[in-house]
């Protein structure tokens, strides 16, 4: 034990480690969040833990964590190294590289192509690939998850290589699902300290129970692959052909062309390409099925919001972004629908590069930092009636919007999420869109009552409500396929 061996300042409170494994066995391994937040009424905002030999900051204050994360940022924004990555077939992810030079250099690419004054350009394609997501909620709205998968992905693809993604069977789409699908199963923390701790389980066979990644790893490399290397031969293709339109590769390939690091660069900028996806396309879809989620249980946010839309915008023209400022609760919606249930309720884990002390706590070199989002969605003091979905908390006395735009769900410091002001337009305009043409609403059983339902989430890194029924109907009476092109032409 590693506090009875040290002098000098003491660990952060924390509970008592079980031997051998930490505190490991303490928590919920299926909603870890839940299990710190509850550690927290008892040792505070900042608490100490362990996973076998692994120290472990649990962050469950905002302020706690801007003031190491963002005011400290030079020694806060390390990140674990995660023993699945490799296995996974994931070295190329950004996301999760060291601090150092590489992580730079990608983040410097990333910060080209997304930052505040770039997004602007993907609005157009933003726009259309909402128009889309509409027209296939119409057609068949009973499979409106798979139609927001295809309406995430569909805009990374268009961004990130101007590859316009088939309504079924993409063939890259496919593989980057199967790919997420256990990427995102298997990254838990938890589960990654345990195999950072004893690599060699990595070699046990996917029958041992949780081993389930080792049947796992040669798909998941395959997949990977694949994922890296064939969109972006797609846009080298159309680039060699002269018919590449502007996109974020074939941007960043013309500024490095003739240049002495032309190789290094091409290979950080197909890397950075395909993090894109794996950072953009889930996060975004599990943000808008949150979304739906709050406006069928909050009928009367979604009443408001539609009036609001009527009001301005009328009902001649689907609303686009020249409507935003006009629209400030539909902003509050989307600040709400982040807060409400963060997507990443344990943002994304952070590494510690020095020794530090904070309020008189020793933070040991080394520690994994984890920030509970999902606590500090849930600080009652900030966030009254937290579990309720209000957006009037994100509307000022003068009818603005507050100052809170719950970053936090976003992460901290020098890894705060590079793609957020992508995000933030392409979430805007298909709560905008979608609010505007749909009614949600909880399904109808035979006798005409509403079917209830209990909300079930998924587990793992990045999270999203497991399917729910519900019914999506055009709020215009004889919509159609027909009236609806029209309305989007109208809009244009
Ligand atoms: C609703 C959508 C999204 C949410 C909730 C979200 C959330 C996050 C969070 C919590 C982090 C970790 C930050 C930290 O370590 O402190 C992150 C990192 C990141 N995000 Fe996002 N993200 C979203 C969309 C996107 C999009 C669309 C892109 C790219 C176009 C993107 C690219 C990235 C990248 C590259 C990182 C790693 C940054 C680094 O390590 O330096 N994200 N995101």
């Amino acid at each position: 034990n590693r506090k009875k061996k040290r002098e000098g300042p003491p660990l952060p409170p924390g509970p008592p480690p079980t031997p051998f494994v930490g505190n490991v066995s303490g928590i919920d391994v299926s909603a870890p969040w839940l299990s710190y937040a509850k550690w927290g009424a008892t040792y505070g905002g900042i608490i100490y833990s362990r996973f076998f030999s692994q120290d472990i900051i649990i962050i469950n204050s905002e302020k706690i964590a801007k003031t190491l994360m963002e005011n400290r940022s030079h020694i806060y924004s390390d990140r674990p190294v995660i023993a699945t990555t490799e296995p996974l077939g994931l070295g190329f992810n950004s996301v999760l590289f060291r601090y150092g030079a590489k992580w730079r250099q990608h983040r410097r690419i990333f910060h080209q192509a997304v930052r505040p004054d770039a997004v602007v350009a993907y609005r157009p394609l933003q726009m259309q690939k909402g128009h889309q997501l509409l027209l296939d909620l119409l057609a068949s709205p009973e499979e409106h998850v798979q139609h927001l998968v295809m309406h995430s992905g569909a805009i990374i693809m268009s961004a990130v290589y101007n590859y316009d993604t088939l309504p079924n069977n993409d063939p890259f789409m496919t593989v980057i699902e199967k790919a997420t699908k256990i990427i995102v199963d298997e990254l838990r923390p938890e589960v990654a300290a345990i195999l950072s701790a004893f690599p060699i389980l990595l070699s046990f066979p996917s029958w041992f129970p949780g081993m389930s990644i080792n049947g796992r790893t040669a798909d998941s490399k395959k997949y990977t692959k694949a994922w890296v290397e064939s969109p972006f031969q797609y846009t080298q293709e159309t680039i060699a052909a002269g018919t590449a339109t502007p996109s974020m590769v074939s941007d960043a390939l013309s500024k490095i062309e003739g240049k002495d690091d032309e190789t290094e660069m091409t290979k950080a900028i197909k890397e950075v390409a395909a993090t894109a996806f794996l950072a953009g396309a889930e996060t975004t879809q599990s943000t808008l099925r949150v979304f739906i989620l709050a406006m069928i249980l909050y009928p009367e946010v979604q009443e408001r919001a539609q009036a609001l839309i009527d009001a301005v915008v009328g009902t001649d023209r689907l609303p686009n972004f020249d409507d935003r400022e006009s629209l400030p609760y539909i902003d509050a919606i989307l600040r709400e629908t982040m807060r409400w249930n963060p997507v990443f309720p344990l943002g994304l884990p952070h590494a510690a590069t020095e020794d530090d002390i904070y309020e008189g706590y020793y933070i040991p070199k080394g520690a994994t930092i984890i920030p509970n989002a999902w606590a500090m969605a849930h600080d009652e003091t900030k966030y009254p009636n937290s579990f309720e979905f209000i957006p009037e908390r994100f509307i000022a006395a003068d009818g603005n919007l507050t100052e809170d735009q719950a970053t936090f769900t976003f992460g901290f410091g020098r890894r705060i999420c590079v793609g957020r002001y992508f995000a933030d337009g392409s979430l805007w305009s298909a709560m905008a869109l979608m609010l505007a043409t749909f009614k949600f609403s909880k399904a109808k059983d035979a006798n005409g009552n509403d079917v209830d339902f209990d909300v079930k989430w998924s587990t793992g890194v990045a999270i999203h409500p497991l399917p729910f029924p519900c019914s999506i109907t055009p709020r215009s009476r004889g919509m159609n396929a027909e009236k609806l092109q029209q309305l989007i032409r109208a809009s244009h």
